[in-house]
Formats: C-alpha cells, structure tokens, sequence
C-alpha cells in the first residue's frame, strides 16, 4: 500500500524497530466483527443460535469476529437488532467507558452509531442517553440504528456541541468524545481515507477535537468521565489533546480504564507522556497498534473530573402541557412493560413519546427524537411505532405472531408484504417476531397481517 510519504516518515520515527511489522499488517486483510445487543440477547445465547461463524475478541466481553464471506447484515436477526456490524477496535472505547444503569450519558460525536448503541445496552433502559452528531445526515442513520437496537431512553440532537453546552451544563455522568479525526488507524481498512488526510491533515482535526474537548469538559458533572478516542496514530490528536484538555482544566485526571473496568489485553499499549507534554498520567492512555492486536489503530484515554463541591442544580422538565391520550393508545399501553406514567409522556403533534426521566427543558435544539416515539394518535386510532416494536425485548408482549429465523415468511414480512397468520388472541395489532426476537407490527384481520414494518428500513 502506497501510503502518503510525511505519514510514512513520521510513522517510523514514532514507530522505530516496530515500524516493519506495522507495515507488514498494511499488506494484510483487516478484521471484520460483530457486537451483541445484550439488552435482547446474552452474548452465551447468541454463541448458541449465530447463523454464521464467529469467535470472540479477546478484549470485548460481547464482540466476535466474523469470516468475510459472510452477510451478517442480511439476517432476520440483524433486522431484529441482535447485533451491531462494527470494526474490533472501535468496539472498544464504549467498552471502557464505566457507564451504568442509571446514568446521564452523552455520545457527543455519535452517527451512525456504533458506540451509542453499546452505551445504550449498558443502561439497560435506566438514564437518559443524549447521542448527538452535527451532521444531519449522518444523525438519521444513528436514530435508525438507535431504535434498531431497542434502546429505550434516547435523545437524539444534531448540534453543535457548543449549543449543547447551554442546556446541559455539568449535567452528565459520563461522556463519550470518540473524535472526528484524520483516520490514520483505518488506512488498510479504507485506503480511501488517505485522500482526506492529504487534504485535511492533522491539524484541521486536532483544531477540532480541542474545540469538542472542551465543550464535553463543561457538560460533565465532577466526578463523572470522559472517554476521548480516535482511530488515528498522530501524537497531536490523541496525547496533544488530552494534554490541551489537562491543561485548560486541571480538575481532570487521566485514569486507567482498565483497572476501573476489571479488565485487561496483552495487545494493548501505553500512552506516551513525551507525545503530549510530558505528563506521566498519559501512561494511562491506551494505544490499539494493528500490528499488536487484530483490529485497526485506535486511541482511547479515560478521564475523570475533580469531585464535586457541591450539589449542582439540575432543570427538571417543567409542565409538559395537558396531555390528550386517547382511549385506545391507553389500552394499547397498558399492556406494554414500560415505566409509563404521565410525568415522562409527551405528546407532539399526535406523537407520543416516553420521556427519559430528570431531562432538562429542550427547547430550540434540532432534535431527531426526544425520548422513545411509543406510536401516533390518528382520528382516535392509536398506531405503535417501530421504535416500540425494537424496544419489546423476548416475552414483553403478548399478542405475538413468531416467525422461524430461516423462513420464507420472514423475509416476506421484512420485505413488507402481506402474509398470512393466525392468532388465538383474536385480529388487531400483533408484534411480529423471529424466533422471538421483535422485529415489528402488523394488523391481524381475518387471517391476513396486514405489514406495518417501517418501509424505510425493509429487507432489499
Ligand atoms: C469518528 S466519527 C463517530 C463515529 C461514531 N462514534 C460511531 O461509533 O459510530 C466522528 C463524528 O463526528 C462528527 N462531527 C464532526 N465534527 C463535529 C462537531 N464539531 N461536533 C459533533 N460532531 C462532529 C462527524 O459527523 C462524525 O459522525
């Protein structure tokens, strides 16, 4: 691979004896891999019914490396959200950021996704997930994949993190900056990237990555953490930054996450102090090398903010405005297991929404979702969203019509067609599920399913 030749020069001075065998892993396939969504299946089970092959990444407790001749993305169980498609080593920062049930997490540069949706595995429900990216397009994909995985405690924002920072200043107990960066750990992965780098370079995304760095500090609460990372090798952008940080807020701390999380992989590298400025801590900093573990180059420091002096001042979101529920989307709810109540509903135009708890006031931020979308209020009729369909876990509904995983019909309900069924609980809305795992809705009538799958996300 002809790589970019100030890149090459500067790869070898930092690199020394080991620059070779990084250059031999160039000339090498990359790993492939695949993340289990343990808010619906355990990692144990999924081993059990995997219609493909895999084998565990060592330093990920539910990721798995699959053979490239596969199409995991083409199987009712990825429809279904049973797991994530994502490279090894970007499976790892959510993996060390020490979020649990509960907390107030923000994924700050989050589209399409692939780190959000373990942050939200991780608070099973419980919290509040913000997962924000400044590009709207890419926003759409993360809200796709988002309610794919069944998480049920989402905001989803396309700002600025600078404007993010005026609604919720020290409100979060962990943070995730996986930075926009100039990609030098995904060279072999995406060749392609090296004509960005050559445009771009470092110290456009150095620039940028202070910028967030920043703003992220402000929002987090003391004693909460911050995980920083990026999938490129240059000094600036990875000990640069978190020394930049270190120095405009000297309450931070570089921690080691591995200690913190319990666990531990030989292929892992230290941090070098003397590629920031010099500060022991960055020890604690983590390398991902390609010619060190199967995975492409990856960053990753974890950080936690001075204790708190003080208990700090939380808006709690004030009236939500006389709620009209009609009828039947409260029956329909009512059999749903969620924690409903009318403090957390929202209603916008015919919308119903369940609202994390504890959010503050959102007004003027572009919002994609706020909470999960549970359905829409029509002429008194009440349809359930697909979002609600993901966020049915095995067993949380009743009216059920389940589909083998491997069947024609399946393909055909996730193709959105119609199909024939039968139900003991009579016509009327049925989760649709494969091998009991949700996929979406249909209408029940006279032995016909009348499909309700979200046509944007159909089987092509
Ligand atoms: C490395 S990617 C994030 C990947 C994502 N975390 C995942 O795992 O799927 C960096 C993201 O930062 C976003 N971005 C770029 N500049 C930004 C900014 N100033 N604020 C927030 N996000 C930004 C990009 O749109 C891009 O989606």
């Amino acid at each position: 691979m002809k790589l970019p030749q100030t890149f090459e020069t500067r790869m070898k001075e930092m690199l020394g004896e080991e620059y070779k065998d990084y250059e031999k892993t160039l000339e090498e396939k990359h790993y492939s891999g695949i993340r289990v969504n343990t808010l619906k299946i355990s990692p144990e089970e999924f081993e059990k019914i995997a219609p493909f092959s895999i084998t565990r990444i060592p330093w990920i407790k539910n990721g798995y490396y699959y053979n490239q001749n596969e199409q995991p993305a083409r199987h009712p169980y990825y429809f279904a959200g049973l797991y994530y498609i994502q490279e090894p080593s970007a499976m790892t920062p959510a993996s060390l950021l020490p979020v649990t049930p509960g907390d107030k997490v923000l994924d700050i540069c989050a589209a399409p996704g692939g780190k959000s949706t373990e942050l939200g595995a991780k608070l099973c429900g419980k919290g509040v997930l913000v997962s924000n990216d400044i590009s709207n397009s890419r926003a759409k994909a993360l809200l796709k994949n988002i309610e794919l995985f069944g998480i049920r405690n989402p905001v989803i924002a396309s700002e600025a993190p600078g404007k993010l920072v005026d609604y919720f200043t020290e409100y979060f107990d962990k943070i995730l900056v996986d930075a926009p960066c100039s990609g030098e750990g995904m060279f072999r992965k995406s060749p392609a990237i090296m004509k960005n780098w050559e445009q771009y370079g470092v110290e456009y995304y150095n620039k940028l990555q202070k910028e967030i760095i920043l703003q992220a500090a402000r929002m987090l609460k003391p004693g909460g953490y911050l995980l920083y990372s990026t999938c490129t090798f240059s000094k600036e952008e990875n000990e640069g930054t978190i020394s930049y940080l270190l120095e405009q807020y000297p309450e931070f701390q570089v921690v080691d996450p591995l200690t913190d999380n319990s666990v531990s992989y030989e292929g892992f590298s230290h941090g070098r102090p003397e590629w920031g400025n010099g500060r022991e801590e960055l020890k604690n900093c983590i390398r991902l090398w390609p010619h060190k573990i199967k995975g492409e180059g990856h960053f990753i420091a974890l950080l936690r903010k001075g204790e708190p002096k003080g208990d700090s001042l939380i808006a709690v979101s004030g009236n939500l405005g006389k709620l009209k529920i009609t009828k039947e989307a409260e029956d329909f709810l009512s059999e749903i297991p969620l924690p409903i109540n009318e403090e957390n509903l929202l209603v916008k135009e015919d919308r119903l929404y369940l609202l994390p708890s504890e959010l503050p006031e959102l007004k003027g931020l572009r919002l994609l979702r706020q909470g999960l979308l549970l359905g829409e209020m029509k002429k008194g009729r009440f349809e359930p969203s697909q979002a609600l369909a993901s966020a049915l876990y095995k067993g949380d509904y009743h009216k059920v019509i389940d589909l083998p995983g491997n069947s024609a019909e399946v393909i055909k309900y996730l193709k959105c067609e119609t199909i024939e069924a039968n139900s003991t609980k009579g016509d009327g809305y049925h989760l649709v599920t494969a091998d009991s795992y949700s996929l979406g809705w249909g209408k029940l009538a006279k032995g016909s399913l009348k499909n309700k799958y979200l046509p944007g996300w159909r089987w092509m």
